[in-house]
């Protein structure tokens, strides 16, 4: 993994310029580190199936997909974005490491919030957070007592692999401010959800955008 960061940094240059937007030299670095966790904390942290090279480089290409979705309808710094069942981190780790926006990463399997808290100060963001629990409706379940997050609340909400996309987005919608975007992964063929305002395709998935109430 380590060997390969020029070629990384180029790959993610490519893909950033691709989905529409120029990545920072900032977030490379970040991306860069993160690459470094899964791959040495995958199996231990029991993250996800891909801790191979490739396989990880293609969860952060969807999660640049979004970030390029979030370019394209328009995000500023400040913001706040709730990623609900982060898991090993996609999207919300990618979103962390290439928007200044404050993200809450929801994840009710310890082992995997760990390694979240983990990655959150590795690539220094700690006004992001990471919660443990579970979104249901608009309810918040939490696991330790005290940790709240609220419906209504949020700029962008996404999931990824959580909820089926057509029930993600009206649940989503539950959780954004007025005029906030939902975030959802589909097939590039899926019809576009009523409310959307941005999608960004690649070959595999396509990225859209669900304007809330
Ligand atoms: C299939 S994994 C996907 C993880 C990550 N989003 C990805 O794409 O790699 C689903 C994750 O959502 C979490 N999860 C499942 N139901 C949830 C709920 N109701 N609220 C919050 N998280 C949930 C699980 O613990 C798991 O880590």
């Amino acid at each position: 993994m380590q060997g390969s960061n020029v070629d990384v940094g180029h790959q993610l240059a490519a893909a950033a310029t691709r989905f529409g937007f120029e990545i920072d030299a900032a977030a490379v670095e970040r991306v860069r580190l993160l690459l470094g966790l899964w791959h040495r904390f995958g199996r231990a942290f029991n993250l996800s199936g891909a801790t191979d090279e490739a396989g990880l480089l293609g969860h952060v290409l969807e999660g640049l997909q979004v970030v390029g979705l979030a370019h394209a309808i328009g995000w500023h710094a400040g913001q706040s974005w709730i990623d609900v069942g982060s898991g090993a981190g996609f999207p919300g780790l990618v979103v962390a490491a290439c928007l200044e926006v404050q993200v809450t990463l929801v994840e009710p399997r310890e082992r995997r919030a760990s390694f979240l808290d983990l990655a959150i100060n590795q690539i220094g963001r700690r006004d992001c957070r990471v919660v443990r629990g579970h979104i249901e409706g608009s309810s918040w379940r939490p696991i330790k007592a005290g940790e709240i997050v609220a419906a209504s609340s949020f700029d962008w909400a996404s999931a990824r692999a959580v909820f089926a996309p057509e029930v993600w987005v009206e649940l989503g919608k539950r959780w954004v401010k007025s005029g906030g975007v939902v975030v959802a992964h589909v097939r590039a063929e899926t019809d576009p959800f009523t409310g959307e305002v941005g999608r960004v395709d690649d070959a595999r998935w396509s990225i859209r955008g669900v304007r809330g109430g």
